[in-house]
């Protein structure tokens, strides 16, 4: 089994977290970790973001990764900081080269069969589909995946507590994942450990 597939069938489902303030870090991961979610993808969009990913790191039970990766510089920071997986909106040489070189799994953004193919050639069988409603959504991935009977996906972009269930179903889909779990501002961990439990409990 590849390395990031362990990652990918932690959970149905990889909240995407967007946290502006690292005194948040631990009281949403606690939550979600709470709720069944272990596997958090903290994406660098935030000037803090590395510091979530180290604060996020400390808890029991969370595997933390980086998201928005978009070069090797930002992968090595990444891994330094404490990721455990590393997910890219997009798929190039460079950040698969550089998660070769730091031995860390790779979730790398496809969105059409040439993206899958260049993944397959650098060794690589498992990907998000990004961004997975606005690029065609359920009949894109079913038929973009009928190609590569090997390719296991994490579609992510526009799917909500409401579609993961459709998604999940398709038999190329191993998890999906989502910025739904924890809304911007200061977090309700009530509420976050309510949602992730209902997504821990999905089924496709
Ligand atoms: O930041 C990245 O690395 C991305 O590739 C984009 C995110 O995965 C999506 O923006 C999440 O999509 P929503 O669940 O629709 O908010």
């Amino acid at each position: 089994m590849a390395r990031i597939e362990e990652i990918m069938t932690l959970a149905p489902v990889i909240p995407v977290l967007v946290i502006h303030d690292p005194a948040h870090a631990r009281p949403v991961a606690e939550a979600l970790v709470a709720g069944g979610l272990r596997a958090l993808e903290v994406t660098l969009r935030t000037d803090c973001a590395l510091e979530v990913i180290a604060e996020m790191a400390k808890v029991e039970g969370a595997v933390v990764g980086a998201g928005t990766v978009l070069n090797g510089d930002d992968l090595k920071r990444s891994v330094d900081a404490g990721a455990r997986f590393i997910v890219s909106p997009g798929l190039t040489t460079g950040v698969a080269q550089a998660a070769r070189a730091s031995d860390v799994p790779l979730l790398p953004g496809t969105a059409n069969a040439s993206d899958i193919m260049r993944g397959m050639d650098l060794g690589l069988s498992h990907f998000k589909f990004f961004p997975a409603v606005a690029a065609g959504g359920i009949p894109a991935l079913k038929a973009l995946s009928a190609p590569f009977g090997q390719a296991r996906f994490c579609p992510t972009g526009g799917i909500k507590a409401e579609t993961a269930t459709e998604w999940l179903g398709l038999p190329a889909v191993l998890c999906v994942g989502g910025s739904w779990l924890v809304p911007a501002g200061a977090p309700d961990v009530a509420a976050i450990t309510a949602r992730a439990r209902q997504a821990a409990a999905l089924k496709g």
